[in-house]
């Protein structure tokens, strides 16, 4: 089942979902599988899938894994397996608390969404639910269509009850990063409009301070026409902005709503308010990937197995 998500997840990979070539990978080696899907995107066109993939297919795929100590080690400690887990069963621990009969339900993007909308299917298959689901990208869309759930927009149905979604990053304060996978402005409208918005990470986007562990900068939304003054402009804020390439293109990455993507390194960020304001008021920006006072609850899969959540002060 989770592999068939994937092989939706992994369709849209030509335009946005990229890493970008101008950020060394060891920056996000180690921390962000999620990048290393896309790492792998370069050669497989296919984001999310290598990734999950791996995931369900890891445990008991081979008998010889499975007789070596040697091996048994290095898959008890294997960190994508680890951070997979970890995805999961925070997306399922958010679908179990928020999602109920008769909603209409937010649905992000990213690497752990794909668990989230896993558990959606079966709960609806097990509980017979009444859902209709907003995407946030045309990766999510096609989760939900390749799910069979019903694929509704924000004309039809503008009240959302939930938006759930992953996040590269997030505060003490529910304070969000999102844009590694170039989705905010999709993923930003939803979350704005739903009632509830709440986040599923694995362990390594918990931080107190935005800045702490998601190192590749803020992704910020361009007008094509507009990049370089963009850039120079966030250059005189103190950022250290790179136009955001593609690995499967030659090219920058292009978003589904046609745009470029910035990266900004503004190091720690200590009032993420401001900052977001303040790159929003350039001409040709189009959305920050600053997501501040939006989230109400985050739900953070552990190394260990559980899962932590974070709620609004
Ligand atoms: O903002 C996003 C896409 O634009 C994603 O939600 C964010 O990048 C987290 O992704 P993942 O669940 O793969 O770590």
């Amino acid at each position: 089942m989770l592999l068939r998500f994937c092989l939706a997840a992994c369709r849209p990979a030509g335009r946005a979902l990229a890493l970008p070539h101008s950020v060394p990978l060891s920056r996000f080696s180690q921390r962000s599988v999620h990048q290393l899907a896309f790492a792998t995107a370069a050669a497989s066109r296919s984001p999310f899938c290598a990734l999950s993939a791996a995931f369900t297919s890891h445990p008991s795929s081979s008998s010889s894994i499975r007789s070596s100590p040697l091996s048994t080690l290095a898959q008890m400690s294997n960190p994508t397996d680890l951070v997979e887990k970890a995805k999961k069963a925070a997306a399922f621990a958010a679908v179990d608390e928020y999602v109920k009969d008769g909603m209409t339900i937010g649905v992000g993007s990213g690497s752990t969404i794909v668990y989230a909308v896993e558990r959606i299917v079966e709960r609806v298959k097990a509980e017979n639910l009444k859902l209709v689901c907003i995407p946030t990208s045309f990766q999510a869309r096609q989760l939900i269509v390749e799910g069979g759930l019903v694929l509704s927009d924000l004309s039809r149905h503008s009240a959302i009850d939930v938006a759930i979604d992953g996040a590269d990053e997030a505060d003490a304060q529910l304070n969000c990063i999102k844009g590694g996978g170039a989705c905010m402005l999709q993923e930003k409208i939803v979350a704005y409009n739903a009632k509830r918005f709440v986040v599923v990470a694995d362990f390594r986007k918990k931080s107190e301070t935005l800045g702490q562990q998601w190192k590749a900068g803020v992704p910020i939304e361009v007008i094509p026409l507009a990049y370089v003054p963009v850039l120079r402009k966030l250059e005189s804020f103190g950022g250290k902005p790179v136009l955001r390439m593609a690995k499967a293109k030659a090219g920058p990455v292009v978003t589904d709503n046609g745009n470029f993507v910035v990266d900004c390194d503004f190091g720690l960020i200590q009032d993420p308010a401001a900052l977001d304001k303040r790159i929003a008021s350039i001409p040709g920006v189009v959305e920050t990937g600053l997501f501040v006072n939006m989230a109400e609850k985050a739900f953070f899969g552990m190394q260990d197995g559980t899962v932590e959540t974070r709620t609004k002060n």
